[in-house]
């Protein structure tokens, strides 16, 4: 204590004291790096000071360990103990609470060879560098340091900046972590990012490329009919998948891009692969009656002169009711994921129940919400908001996590430090929903997005910054199923699975990675909900969600008083028949503005090529793309193309397409086309039953079990190169992703490997010697369902498993030395059976070897850090690769 108190002046102390816990925290989690290469003499010198600060810092601050509260810190007195709250320390040893959830872990790093946490673990800057330090129940740490061979973990796992290191660092649990390791700059929520949208989107060449719902949004108001033509044209072509570009692929450049950007993405959108069949929506963005411009007007009536509003004053043609039947009718929704597990000895889809709907909110609508949430942001940030509802982190802290903003509940992710459980805090107020989202929930549920019965009275604004995520968990059953999270700003991946991995700080690997659209609407239940665990990887650039939730009744904040206007919403009606009037006028309508327009002048019908948001969409009418909820389910069981259920068309038709694809694994390809039906059968005899086996094993289950649990059969025919040497998980592009089985016991060894390979995005016209530091984004109007080019990657069979189609104008250099992950379009994602058991090693491994989207172009040999992510379209749910972050 003495030498430490010598070196007082040390640059640690310019630290202001109350920041010291975190920083020592962390050094102790970096050491392995800090030390790596260093004599030992040198080694036990930086531990030795590092040692000697903990120590003052025990002398300073005895306080014992928080458990972190990942969404809804709590609030402190003193500042080093606010610093603590948010990042909550917890003990890390096993406190036998063996109830397989939550692990609230911050900066967690399992270095061992088997990292895996097969309990409830909470910890904080724990350390498992041993080979085995296996823990199966509830583990509860703080910047402790395991020597054990296997650092095990199944389960609930709560973490903050966890970091699995380890070669086998599984974790099959529901992980509450806040964040990665980044550099907090927080809340950059500059205008100019604003600015920078907008002058690009003022750019004569961006504008012919902006006709998705964002790029309107960036107009800020200037939502030119020139902007809406060129919507309208590029979604008749034909080919040109993705003219959407997010306000955040520009915002992240912080007004850097380049003109030239802009232009290869009119490029792409203008090949014409995959039709863009958003138009509608954007057109249908003008709405000016509509809600949320309503509410608009009624906010803000001396705003935005010349903007959105003055723009959309023009007089409809049409009856707001039936534009806003025309939008109801033009909404996409995907209904039928498919990611099957072997739990407990059966196959579970652990994706039935999900349901991503598209073009429920216009550009101008998400501009507005977008704009909303940034206010409340200051507002929370200025204390203007109740304690509970507004929670930031700390800016200096990477993987601090992100700001969250409650409404009607608190709701406790984490235990906290007061003994809270997890979930709703019932004596904790918030600020009630404000107008604009209850404007929201009414559209969801009048939409058919959520059912009349589960209206949500409570929500949670998450902001992202670039590199902050939410780790795996299962959201809390005071919540009723379904609820659901709408996507703004820009795309992301949300990965599934029931044994989700931490493969590094803020990047987590499962079984399935669905890219969320900017402004569409994710809703989870069944086995989505509760058997599969969700998390967002850190972001590649500045996101917000909103998670909407209907309480349970019991659980209910003491005097909540439900909010009146979201009483008795009505759902539109729904009629696939020809009585409905509006039906029929709508379908008219659509029909002739579909007809004509194609970005050369010539004709094209759109209904034959247009594509979804969701992947490709089906050739017939309207009544495809709207189909309600109540069709889903049987649509699931049959493949007949019918338009009930519109993305088995599309499905179909990528299979078809399968063999124009460049990539290697023809086999796959060929699998695709044909065993859909047994995918389906699979599908639909895992559903019902599965759940129950899954609800009760999946996140506790010991390791033997779930071995086998996660070794998923697969139709042999989609056997993925089992020799991939792949690092890091890729994703696949969602218009690719098909719902076949995943091949089981194809994989020789490591499971877990695979597993980490997963879902990645296959990288899109980003050049690769890009010197940036954090991950960039393919525009959207880059991301196309072209073939990637196969093979061109450097290295053996993974390549070719991974090389999955892409654009071919888009290509990246393979050779690339990129460090961080990349993002392939979701139009390219397939949905192909997860292949098991390919890997090369034990048991424990498969257990926690999820399926993964295979690989996509990415070259094997590529010094990637971090996972990749593939296309959309080009995602399947083959296993995952064994984990690719090698230490
Ligand atoms: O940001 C997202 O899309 C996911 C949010 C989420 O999982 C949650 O709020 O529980
Ligand atoms: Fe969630």
């Amino acid at each position: 204590m003495k030498g430490f108190r010598a070196r007082k002046l040390d640059p640690i102390y310019l630290f202001p004291t109350e920041e010291l816990p975190v920083a020592v925290n962390y050094l102790k989690k970096l050491l392995p790096f800090l030390t790596e290469g260093l004599c030992n003499k040198c080694n036990k010198l930086l531990l030795n000071r590092v040692d000697l600060l903990d120590q003052e810092l025990s002398y300073q601050d005895p306080q014992p360990v928080q458990v972190p509260d990942v969404h809804c810190y709590e609030p402190t007195s003193s500042p080093a103990n606010e610093d603590i709250d948010k990042y909550a320390y917890i003990p890390d040893e096993c406190c036998g609470k063996k109830d397989e959830s939550d692990t609230h872990s911050i900066g967690s790093w399992n270095n061992g060879e088997k990292g895996d946490c097969g309990s409830d673990t909470h910890s904080i800057g724990s350390w498992k560098n041993g080979e085995k330090g296996d823990c199966h129940f509830d583990t509860r740490s703080a910047g402790n340091w395991k020597d054990g061979e296997k650092g095990e973990c199944h389960s609930d796992t709560h973490s903050i900046g966890s970091w699995n290191n380890g070669e086998k660092g599984d974790c099959d649990s529901d992980t509450q972590s806040i964040g990665s390791w980044k550099d907090g700059e927080n809340g950059r929520l500059e205008p100019f990012v604003y600015k920078s949208e907008l002058e690009v989107s003022t750019t004569s060449e961006a504008s012919n490329v902006r006709m998705s719902w964002a790029d309107m949004a960036q107009e800020n108001g200037r939502l030119e009919p020139v902007v809406y033509k060129s919507e309208l044209e590029v979604s008749t072509t034909s080919e040109a998948p993705n003219v959407r570009k997010s306000w955040a692929d520009i915002a992240r450049k912080n007004g850097g891009l380049e003109p030239v950007v802009y232009k290869s993405e009119l490029e792409v959108s203008t090949t014409s692969e995959a039709p863009n069949v958003r138009m509608s929506w954007a057109d249908m963005a003008q709405e000016e009656e509509d809600e949320l411009q309503e509410y608009e007007n009624s906010q803000q009536q001396s705003c935005d002169p010349g903007g959105v509003g003055s723009q959309e004053k023009k007089k409809p043609e049409l009856s707001r009711e039936t534009r806003e039947y025309i939008r109801f009718m033009n909404v996409q929704r995907k209904k039928d994921f498919v990611c099957l597990e072997r739990i407990k000895g059966k196959t579970v889809n652990v994706l039935e129940g999900l349901e991503l709907h598209a073009g429920v909110f216009s550009a101008a609508e998400q501009k507005r919400i977008v704009d909303f949430v940034f206010e409340l942001q200051e507002k929370g940030s200025r204390g203007e908001l109740k304690e509970r509802t507004y929670t930031a982190p700390q800016k200096w802290m990477r993987g601090k996590g992100r700001v969250t903003i409650q409404f009607g509940c608190c709701y406790n992710y984490a235990p906290d430090r007061k003994g809270n459980p997890p979930g709703i805090l019932r004596n904790e107020h918030v600020d009630p929903i404000p107008n604009l989202l209850k404007v929201m929930i009414r559209r969801l549920v009048k939409w058919h997005v959520l059912p009349a019965s589960c209206v949500p009275d409570s929500c949670i604004v998450n902001i992202y910054d670039e590199g902050d995520c939410i780790p795996p968990h299962i959201d809390n059953h005071d919540f009723i199923r379904p609820f659901c999270t709408v996507s703004f700003l820009s795309e992301c991946d949300i990965v599934f699975g029931s044994n989700l991995k931490i493969v590094g700080p803020g990047e987590f690997s499962g079984s399935a990675a669905i890219p969320l659209p900017v402004g569409s609407v994710l809703v989870l239940q069944g086995n989505g909900a509760d058997v599969a665990k969700h998390c967002v990887p850190a972001v590649p650039c500045k996101r917000i969600s909103i998670t909407f939730r209907k309480m349970d009744e019991g659980k209910c904040p003491l005097g909540f008083v439900p909010e009146p206007d979201l009483l008795g919403i009505q759902p539109l009606p729904y009629e696939s028949d020809e009585s409905n009037v509006l039906t029929v006028q709508v379908k008219s309508l659509i029909s002739a503005k579909q007809r004509p327009v194609t970005r050369d002048g010539g004709n094209s019908n759109l209904s034959e090529k247009r594509e979804g948001i969701l992947g490709r969409a089906p050739t017939d009418d309207l009544g495809s793309h709207s189909e309600p909820r109540q069709t889903i389910q049987g649509t699931h069981s049959d493949n007949d193309g019918s338009h009930v259920e519109p993305w088995g068309r599309a499905r179909g038709t990528l299979s078809d397409n399968g063999s124009s694809h460049s990539e290697p694994r023809l086999t796959t390809r060929g699998a695709h086309s044909e065993p859909r039906l047994a995918a389906q059968t699979a599908r639909g005899t895992s559903q019902s039953e599965a759940r129950q086996t899954a609800e009760g094993a999946s996140h506790s289950e010991p390791q033997e079990t779930s071995q086998e649990t996660h070794s998923e059969p697969r139709p042999a025919s989609i056997g993925t190169p089992q020799s991939e040497p792949r690092q890091t998980p890729r994703r696949t592009p969602w218009s690719q992703q098909t719902n076949r089985p995943r091949e089981a016991h194809s994989e020789p060894q490591e499971t877990s490997q695979e597993t980490h390979s997963e879902p990645r995005r296959a990288s899109l016209g980003t050049p690769q010697s890009d010197p940036r530091q954090t991950p960039r984004r393919t525009p959207w109007s880059q991301q196309t369902n072209r073939p990637r080019e196969a093979h061109s990657e450097p290295q053996q069979t993974s390549q070719e498993t991974h090389s999955e189609p892409r654009p071919a104008s888009i290509g990246t250099p393979q050779s690339e030395p990129r460090q961080t992950p990349r993002r392939t379009p979701w139009s390219q994602h397939t949905y192909r059976p997860r292949e098991a058991h390919s890997e090369p090693q034990q048991t424990s491994q498969e257990t926690h070897s999820e399926p993964r989207p295979a690989s996509t172009g990415t070259p094997q040999s590529e010094p990637l850090q971090t996972p990749r992510r593939t296309p959309w379209s080009q995602q399947t749910f083959r296993p995952r690769a064994r984990r690719s972050v090698d230490r």
